[in-house]
């Protein structure tokens, strides 16, 4: 099947990867100049890195990077040869990979572990914007799970989970802060996906996306299904080191927490319980090297694959966990989703807002009114939908 639809390439003039490679990549090694005091060093290296993706052939890693073997396996059969040749998905996490060595990040020194975007990050999380997200938590009505009003809180939650999505500072690099408001989904798997939670509570898998503005809602949403009985356990998949920008990583969660239970209301419970869960096992924050692959999830390693098999639910936020979801191709919009998640080893949900050209599991209706009306639908950030595969 995957032979069946071309892989999306980067180096195509004119299209969305071309202009993240050719526009924002540029902009947002501008942005950390000025976020960071970089020595000349560290701007070379960067400007070296830019040089080398858009006109030069893809170096390796260092061989004492310490994850030099696992990219060696990820890369091998495109090292030495042009950028332009790689696809999409594969060059732009190397790009990260590539960007956070030229920093230092992965040597001894004091730019050691520091995450490059945290300036940015740290300004979102304590800005005005979040204190009103927060404050909004004190409206929310009590509602017993399984009455209606009950489902209405669940499909509020997960709906500020799924349109918080939109707020990743790589997006809004090149894309500006506001997208539109929130739109009708043009997918709506919500039903099934609380039927579902009903009727087996077990262990969730949340793959998180961003940080800051998407990860608050998530982790409230995690504590809507830990507090009402809709799962025992939560695992939260996190980055192992920066990525795209806004992705979250363990840091970048326990921060999320202490800004919660810091928090008034009913901000301050939330962050009250999700932090008793942690210490109790009950939520657990992992950071698998996979998450920063550069490959999709039919190819991931069999410990990640049983950790999902074993799941009720895994719920994939954002638009990359898409793309690797379902593979990163040219599919037709009205492919099944069902058929483009068969790989998957248990039931899987996908909360995304569109920020790339893939799609799947549109009607064919949808798929022609989009087209007709808004060519940029499939990349603007102003739709969104919710599937799955239960
Ligand atoms: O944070 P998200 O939703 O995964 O979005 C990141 C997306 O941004 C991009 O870098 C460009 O929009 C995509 O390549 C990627 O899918």
């Amino acid at each position: 099947m995957a032979g069946s639809s071309a892989e999306v390439m980067w180096d195509v003039p004119g299209s969305f990867a071309w202009g993240v490679f050719h526009e924002r990549h540029p902009r947002l090694i501008h942005q950390l100049g000025t976020d960071l005091p970089l020595t000349a060093e560290q701007r070379h290296a960067l400007g070296e890195l830019l040089d080398e993706t858009l006109t030069g052939t893809v170096r390796p890693l260092p061989a004492d990077a310490p994850d030099a073997g696992r990219w060696a396996a990820w890369g091998a059969g495109r090292y030495g040869r042009p950028w332009g040749e790689t696809s999409f998905l594969w060059a732009e996490s190397y790009f990260y990979r590539r960007l956070l060595g030229a920093l230092g990040y992965f040597d001894q020194g004091t730019w050691h572990g520091l995450d490059p975007f945290g300036p940015a990050k740290a300004a979102e999380l304590h800005g005005g914007a979040v204190d009103a997200e927060l404050a909004g938590l004190d409206d929310l009505p009590e509602s017993a799970p399984g009455s209606a009003g009950g489902r209405a809180l669940g499909d509020a939650l997960l709906t500020a989970s799924l349109w918080g999505n939109r707020a990743d500072l790589g997006f809004r690099i090149t894309a500006g802060r506001g997208s539109g408001p929130d739109g009708p989904l043009l997918a709506d798997g919500r039903e099934a996906i609380w039927k579902h939670l009903a009727a087996r509570p077990g262990r969730v898998c949340l793959v998180a996306d961003n940080a800051g503005p998407e990860l608050l809602p998530d982790l409230v949403l995690v504590d809507h299904l830990l507090h009402t009985g809709l799962a025992e356990a939560v695992v939260l998949h996190v980055k192992p080191h920066p990525y795209y920008v806004s992705d979250a990583t363990p840091a970048d969660t326990y921060a999320c927490l202490r800004r919660l239970r810091s928090a008034s209301g009913a901000a301050a419970e939330v962050g009250e319980r999700l932090w008793r869960e942690v210490e109790s096992g009950c939520l657990v924050v992992r950071a698998h090297p996979f998450s920063c692959a550069p490959l999709g999830y039919a190819d991931m390693p069999d410990d990640l694959r049983r950790d999902f098999a074993a799941a009720t639910l895994t719920v994939m936020k954002g638009d990359l966990n898409y793309r690797r979801l379902v593979g990163d191709r040219h599919w037709p919009a009205t492919r099944p989703f069902a058929d483009a998640v068969a790989h998957f080893p248990g039931p899987v949900a996908a909360l995304r807002t569109l920020k790339s050209d893939v799609a799947v599991g549109l009607d064919a209706a949808t798929e022609a009114r989009l087209d007709a009306d808004e060519p940029g639908w499939r990349t603007s950030g102003r739709h969104a939908l919710i599937q799955a595969r239960l």
